[in-house]
């Protein structure tokens, strides 16, 4: 494992952005916003004709690496919807690329890796991140801030045991059957594999970081597909370094996964700020799950997406009924309870915007 030390070297703060009333980082600190704040996770994407017409002769891991085109597309929705945070517009993979892991983004499906990795050997030979190869992420960063005013970016990576999902079933995965094999049957190459992917979202993140993001969000999209103490054994440690390894830049540090009801309390120990929710937690019992003595409780979610498909009434109506579970929270900040669906009505995500920034705050 690489000396975390040797990653944690030279954080510049100078680049970071200075935004106080910032609705999105005050709600993420516990604070009481001017609003409620609100952003969409997957909100640059096919559900935006925008997104569409500059994507269209370019395919999606190119996009990723050219900093103009990344500063646009993260634009995109701020522009249209008047969110409360961009996110930078990447891939949870585009760090596994610069590391130069052979895989590529196959529309529709997702992720698909060359050569899968299983065994022992692989794991030790797996390269690792230099942070050079992801200048062009920390480019578009610096475009970012440069043109965002007043609106936070958020940075994030893929955790460990998502990212160790694609790498070990080699694309998408109903079941994760074979990554569960290997960490059941071979543990000590388990946490090999978990550890040099820690070390690879930790430098990704600290470049972004680096560059002046003013959040992260670690996502750990398929963490819910195990038990409690699977999660506390065999993915919670190597969360919780990448989460400690960024305790000294002070931006907070979101935790995302799908499914995760069983698993908010320990998501939380991991060391995250704020809890990002799915929809089948109600909010307040999020927050009875997560809350821990002496640090502000806050929560991210955790609307539905497909209830915006369902009519401007019925959107508005649970908007309003998890505004009034996210009370129970130190901080809520506004969000889906997973990504956008990429054949979303764009105008009903203005139009739910709208709504939110007129309601009144507690
Ligand atoms: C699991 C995961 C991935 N990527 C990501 C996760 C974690 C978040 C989650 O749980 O959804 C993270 C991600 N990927 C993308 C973003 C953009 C930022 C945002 O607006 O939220 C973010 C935050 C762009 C993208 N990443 C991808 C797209 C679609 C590619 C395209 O537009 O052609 C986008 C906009 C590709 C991708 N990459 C991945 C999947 C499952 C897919 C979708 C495959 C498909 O349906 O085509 C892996």
């Amino acid at each position: 494992m690489t000396d975390t030390a040797d990653i944690q070297a030279g954080l510049p703060t100078a680049a970071r952005r200075h935004l106080p009333d910032a609705p999105f980082l005050v709600a993420a600190r516990g604070g009481t916003p001017s609003r409620v704040p609100v952003w969409f996770m997957r909100q640059a994407g096919r559900s935006l004709p925008e997104y569409r017409a500059v994507r269209a002769d370019v395919p999606m891991l190119k996009a990723c690496f050219d900093p103009e085109l990344v500063r646009e597309v993260t634009l995109q929705p701020v522009r249209r919807h008047g969110v409360d945070a961009a996110i930078l517009f990447s891939d949870i993979v585009v760090p596994l690329v610069a590391a130069g892991i052979d895989l590529d983004i196959v529309a529709g499906t997702g992720p698909v890796v060359a050569e899968p990795v299983r065994t022992a050997d692989q794991v030790a030979a797996l390269p690792g991140l230099d942070p050079v190869g992801v200048e062009p992420v920390a480019e578009a960063v610096r475009l970012l801030t440069a043109a965002l005013g007043e609106t936070p970016l958020i940075g994030f990576a893929g955790a460990p045991f998502t990212l160790a999902s694609y790498l070990v079933e080699g694309g998408p995965s109903r079941n994760h059957e074979r990554t569960k094999a290997l960490m059941y049957s071979d543990p000590a190459t388990w946490h090999a594999l978990l550890d040099r992917l820690a070390d690879i979202a930790l430098v990704f993140l600290r470049a972004q970081i680096a560059a002046g993001v003013d959040a992260v969000q670690l996502f750990d999209s398929w963490a819910g597909a195990l038990s409690e103490r699977d999660y506390r054994e065999y993915a919670l440690p190597h969360s919780a370094r990448v989460l400690a390894g960024l305790a000294d830049a002070g931006v907070p540090r979101i935790h995302f996964g799908v499914g995760t009801g069983a698993l908010l309390g320990a998501m939380r120990e991991a060391g995250a700020d704020v809890v990002g929710v799915d929809w089948r937690t109600p909010l307040d019992e999020a927050v009875r799950r997560v809350a821990t003595p002496g640090a502000p409780t806050v929560v991210q979610g955790n609307l539905d997406p497909a209830v915006l498909f369902a009519g401007d009434d019925a959107v508005r109506a649970h908007a309003d009924r998890i505004v009034a579970e996210g009370r129970a929270a130190d901080g809520h900040i506004f969000n889906l309870g997973h990504g956008v669906l990429p054949n979303t009505d764009p105008t009903v995500l203005t139009r739910l915007v709208e709504h939110l920034h007129a309601l009144p705050v507690a």
